[in-house]
């Protein structure tokens, strides 16, 4: 089967700016791809790399088997850029229109279909949606024409949590048809639940790829439990995973690596009356990847 993406040494400088270093990378037909890192990390240079808007100072890509630069492999793909510039008197229905005649014909009954899935309004000015309306126009404009593979960046931002819940389907859909997603974001949580795989991008260099089963596993995650009376700090203690640990009376706090399970047989002792786990933080993840020396240089190098 051919690679969806297919990238090897792929480097991109701007003057003396680095915004990808050497990205070498394969992505499956049918997969989901979660692309993740902190602002600034070059998940939009990769994703304008793979769209032909800029070229790459070294290194290669195919995408869809393809070379970007031929527009037959371009009209293959969905794209939802990070920053939507939707202007104007234009009301959303007639531009959504006129796009869809521009990839060949998209029914207008399709894009009322997605407009009622994502409860977007296409009767407004284009120049007069909110925010959260001008995602969902871009959402639409990417999933319309139906493409073998969509590229969305940072897609989410400004979905309430029903439409984010809606979308999440759709893409979940998009994989049972087998096609293709990369979706870029600086959450986990936003593509932990869809994502097949995901690449940890920071400084401009892939620092890992996992599966998200096994991502999870190693993620630090900080944990707050409540019990109905002051409980023994010893009872939580030395547990497998489990460090800082802070006992206050009837509360304790701690930070888990990987599974909870030490933890939670530990708490079941005592009568729990509330629990909270904050989602793992991306920066902490990173932290099981970087070595204290590499940890040390990146801290300078965002400084
Ligand atoms: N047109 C440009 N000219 C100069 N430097 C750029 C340009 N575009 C991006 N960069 C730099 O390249 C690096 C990677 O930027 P990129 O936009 O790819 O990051 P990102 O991961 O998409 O971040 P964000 O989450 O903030 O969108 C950054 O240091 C950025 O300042």
């Amino acid at each position: 089967m051919t690679a969806v993406v297919q990238a090897e040494g792929l480097t991109k400088y701007y003057g003396r700016r680095r915004g990808l270093e050497d990205l070498t990378l394969d992505i499956q037909p049918g997969e989901i791809f979660g692309y993740l890192g902190p602002n600034g990390a070059g998940k939009t240079t990769t994703i304008r790399l793979l769209l032909d808007v800029i070229r790459p100072t070294r290194g290669r890509v195919q995408v869809l088997g393809g070379d970007p630069r031929d527009p037959a492999v371009r009209a293959r793909i969905g794209y939802l850029p990070g920053e939507l510039a939707l202007e104007g008197h234009e009301r959303a229905r007639d531009y959504l229109r006129f796009l869809g005649r521009v990839r060949g014909g998209v029914p207008a009954s399709r894009i009322e279909e997605l407009a009622e899935r994502f409860e977007a309004d296409l009767s407004v000015q284009m120049g007069k949606l909110s925010k959260g309306n001008k995602q969902k126009v871009g959402l639409i404009q990417a999933f319309m024409h139906e493409p073998e593979f969509l590229i969305l960046d940072e897609p989410t931002g400004g979905l309430d949590p029903l439409v984010q819940h809606e979308f999440l389907a759709m893409l979940r859909e998009v994989r049972r048809s087998g096609r293709t997603v990369l979706m870029s974001s600086h959450v986990l949580a936003e593509v932990e639940s869809v994502s097949d795989r995901v690449g940890i991008v920071r400084g401009g260099r892939l620092v890992a790829v996992e599966n998200v089963a096994a991502l999870r596993e190693k993620a630090v995650r900080r944990m707050e439990l409540h019990f109905d009376a002051p409980v023994p700090a010893a009872d939580f203690e030395g547990l497998a995973g489990v460090r800082d640990v802070r006992v206050e009376g009837a509360g304790v706090r701690c930070t888990i690596d990987g599974r909870p399970d030490a933890l939670i047989k530990a708490a079941a002792r005592h009568t729990v009356v509330h629990m909270v786990s904050a989602e793992p933080d991306l920066e902490e993840i990173f932290l099981t990847y970087y070595s204290d020396e590499e940890q040390h240089s990146a801290r300078q190098e965002s400084a």
